[in-house]
């Protein structure tokens, strides 16, 4: 990171800022980022990237067409690949590799991002020796390029009802691969359409007349040396989407397409020449790739909300709009009371996130050790936590960015704000790897070692609870919550509410739940009857594991000039969320109306406290111009003028009279005047 943020012909009211801010962000940065040596490598990488003329992104994106950013993506991507080695540290796609790729891509998908993300991962933890040895290669040195067809149009959530069907003939030991219905064809899979010549392919499994549900295969779709379809496959683009066009999501469709045997992915389950199937260890080990991804997401989606808010803040600073005492000039618009609660819980959300990421990443990477060891032990803990954060993360990251973008007022709309781009690219997060709803249920029905069975278990007095669940067991306080003022609220006091809050609603809608199951005929009925208020008791469950994994991740820092912010930032985090929750954390009395007063009282005062550090907080998250691609969140703050470039770079600017002048609006003026 830079020495200093500051230069000569920097928009003054930005300078003020940044020279009045009590701390350095480099000290911020090194604790956001997890330490000096990583943020050290930031600027290295930045450097690298800079100098690599393949590397320098010419072309402003948002004014090319769907063809051209396309193309523009996949050269992109290409030269990121080419040069990537000799810039980052490959293995670390959860740090060095997010960061490298941001840097490059902007906000969108592009020809590779399924092979890197998805089918990398399948082939290292699903793939047995031989395959591993066969495929590996290939997808590193990149003479084929592959990705993830699982969706079909008929069914995404509900795996178990996929269509495509791999049926096993022992007498060529072959699989069949085909599409039975319209409603079979695969849709969705990134880089499917026109990039991807191989494909992990999501069919239903069935050897000697049975079936044994979906499972992974390594097909290849299109001709090595001409690129066209394969006989039996018919593919091709889904057409444009509400983000990520520089990504070609495709359709998929197989006709008795016939496979080797040895392209069914074999480390976990097998089909042996004959036919016999043998089953896994996990019966949910093939969706191993889905896992991955939700679990690198979590970063991503925090770094698109920090983007989010740096652009806001940055631009708030240099906005004057409006006076607040007749007569005395126009302020900053960041000295408003409601800009700034629009804006600082998003710079506290951005942390959470971040410190969250870090934790599904350790718990990611020890799963993946036990995995090799035949441990499937921790698998649950990773796909509940991993759900969970997905689901509320995305979610609250999407809301976010659109409170950064409303408080820019009409610049907020403009595509030179970067919030078009930045929230079409996020919002698909909510989405993607498990709708959040479908994946909120999961948390309910099974995350963190299932928060339904642990109940009944509770209960009994027979719970084996992990560190995400522990809470769950212990008593309701009785008394009220101990919070009386924001000055004296201690971490564990504000944990202690998110946890109440979550116990609370957990057991309400567990006794829901059982109370339907006598209302109603089946379990499953009874379930779907409770939906809601199990989405209501996981999303809690969640906030109350941020709340708890913010302060833990906190608790490191000892140094004075920062912990201040840092802890600033947490209470405005727990506190906002307990005036936003309300009715959770005044069930039973828990809070009084009184101490709501008083935490919105305590809010009013944290937004005070911040506001003079704002710009210098958001700067320790160390985006460069490059990454925020955004004119009103410059670090120099020089937005107007800069504004003005942009519009007239606009291609429509390049001739003085447009076609559609020419062609429509000329003719009918003509016409008007002969009226006339
Ligand atoms: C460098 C920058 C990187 C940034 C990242 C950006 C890259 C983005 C690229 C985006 C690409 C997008 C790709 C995709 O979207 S791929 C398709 C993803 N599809 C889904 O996620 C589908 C969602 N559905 C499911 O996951 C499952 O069907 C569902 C979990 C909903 C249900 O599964 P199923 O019906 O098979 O199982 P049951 O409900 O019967 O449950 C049985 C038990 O198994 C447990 N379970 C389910 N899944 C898992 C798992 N993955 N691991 C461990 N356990 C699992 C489930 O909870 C049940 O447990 P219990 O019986 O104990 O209750
Ligand atoms: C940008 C993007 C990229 C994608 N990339 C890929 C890819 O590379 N490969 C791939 O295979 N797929 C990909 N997908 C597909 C994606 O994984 C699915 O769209 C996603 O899993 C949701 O499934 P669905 O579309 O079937 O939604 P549906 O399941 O039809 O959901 C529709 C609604 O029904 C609700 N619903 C569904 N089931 C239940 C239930 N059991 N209980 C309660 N409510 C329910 C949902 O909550 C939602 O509100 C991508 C999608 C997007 C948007």
């Amino acid at each position: 990171m830079e020495d200093t943020l500051i230069r000569e012909g920097d928009n003054l009211d930005i300078t003020k800022e940044r020279r009045n801010a009590t701390f350095r962000v480099k000290k911020l940065a090194a604790f956001i980022h997890g330490g000096e040596e990583i943020v050290r490598r930031r600027k290295e990488i930045y450097d690298a990237v800079e100098r690599e003329p393949r590397l320098k992104n010419s072309v402003p994106i948002e004014f090319l067409a769907r063809e051209e950013r396309h193309e523009e993506q996949a050269r992109r991507a290409v030269a990121m690949t080419d040069v990537a080695t000799d810039i980052i540290d490959g293995s670390d796609m959860f740090g060095e590799g997010i960061y490298y790729q941001s840097l490059i891509m902007g906000r969108d998908l592009h020809s590779l991002s399924l092979h890197y993300s998805m089918v990398l991962p399948a082939i290292q933890n699903q793939a047995d020796d031989e395959q591993l040895d066969e495929w590996l290669g290939p997808i590193i040195s990149r003479s084929l390029i592959s990705t993830y067809a699982q969706t079909e149009l008929g069914h995404g959530t509900n795996l178990s009802k996929l269509e495509t069907t791999a049926t096993y003939d022992p007498k060529t030991q072959e699989f069949i691969l085909h599409s039975p219905t319209i409603t079979a064809t695969k849709w969705w899979p990134g880089a499917l359409g026109k990039s991807s010549n191989y494909a992990i392919v999501m069919a239903q499994l069935y050897t000697n007349g049975k079936w044994h549900g979906p499972h992974p295969f390594f097909v290849q779709l299109r001709d090595a040396e001409t690129h066209m379809p394969l006989k039996g496959v018919t593919v091709g683009d889904i057409g444009p989407k509400l983000g990520i066009n520089g990504s070609d999501n495709g359709f998929l469709r197989f006709n008795n397409f016939r496979i080797p045997r040895k392209t069914m992915f074999m480390k976990n389950a097998k089909v042996l020449p004959d036919g016999t199937y043998v089953p896994p260890k996990h019966a949910k080990l093939g969706f191993g790739a889905m896992v991955f991804v939700r679990s690198i997401m979590i970063k991503d989606q925090s770094m698109q909300l920090g983007s989010a808010i740096t652009i806001a803040v940055r631009y708030s600073a240099i906005r004057r709009q409006g006076e607040i005492v007749p007569n005395s000039g126009e302020v900053q618009i960041l000295d408003y009371q409601t800009q700034q609660l629009r804006l600082f819980p998003q710079i506290s959300r951005t942390l959470a996130f971040l410190f969250a990421a870090y934790e599904v990443k350790d718990l990611y990477l020890r799963v993946t050790t036990q995995l090799q060891e035949g441990n499937t032990e921790l698998l649950p803990e990773l796909h509940g936590l991993s759900s969970g954060l997905k689901s509320v993360v995305s979610w609250e990251t999407a809301q976010g960015i659109e409170q950064c973008r409303l408080a820019c007022g009409g610049h907020g709309y403009s595509q030179a704000s970067a919030f078009p781009e930045i929230y079409s690219y996020a919002v698909g997060g909510c989405t993607y790897e498990g709708e959040n709803i479908v994946m909120l249920l999961q948390v309910a029905r099974q995350a963190f070692l299932g928060l339904v069975k642990i109940v009944s278990s509770i209960r009994a007095g027979t719970a084996k609870l992990s560190l995400l669940t522990s809470y769950i067991a212990e008593k309701q306080p009785k008394t009220r919550s101990k919070f009386t003022c924001v000055e004296n609220v201690s971490a564990e006091d504000l944990i202690a509410d998110f946890e109440y809050a979550a116990r609370e609603q957990i057991f309400y809608a567990y006794d829901l739940l059982k109370k339907n199951e006598t209302l109603y005929s089946t379990p499953e009925e009874a379930w779907n009857k409770t939906g809601i208020e199990l989405c209501k008791a996981s999303r809690l469950h969640v906030k109350a594991f941020l709340v708890r994994n913010y302060f833990n991740y906190v608790s490191k820092c000892n140094d004075s000039e920062i912990r201040p912010i840092l802890d600033q930032l947490g209470k405005l985090y727990a506190l906002d969320g307990i005036s936003g929750g309300g009715v959770w954390f005044t069930r039973r009395g828990y809070y009084s109306d009184d101490q709501m007063a008083t935490v919105r009282q305590g809010i009013y005062s944290l937004l005070e406290k911040i506001r003079p550090n704002a710009v210098a907080i958001v700067d320790a998250f160390d985006f460069s111009d490059r990454e925020l691609q955004s004119v009103l969140g410059r670090r120099d703050g020089n937005v107007y003028e800069n504004l003005l470039k942009w519009a007239q770079q606009n291609p429509m600017n390049r001739s003085e009279i447009s076609t559609a002048y020419i062609k429509h609006l000329k003719p009918m003026m003509t016409e008007g005047k002969s009226k006339l």
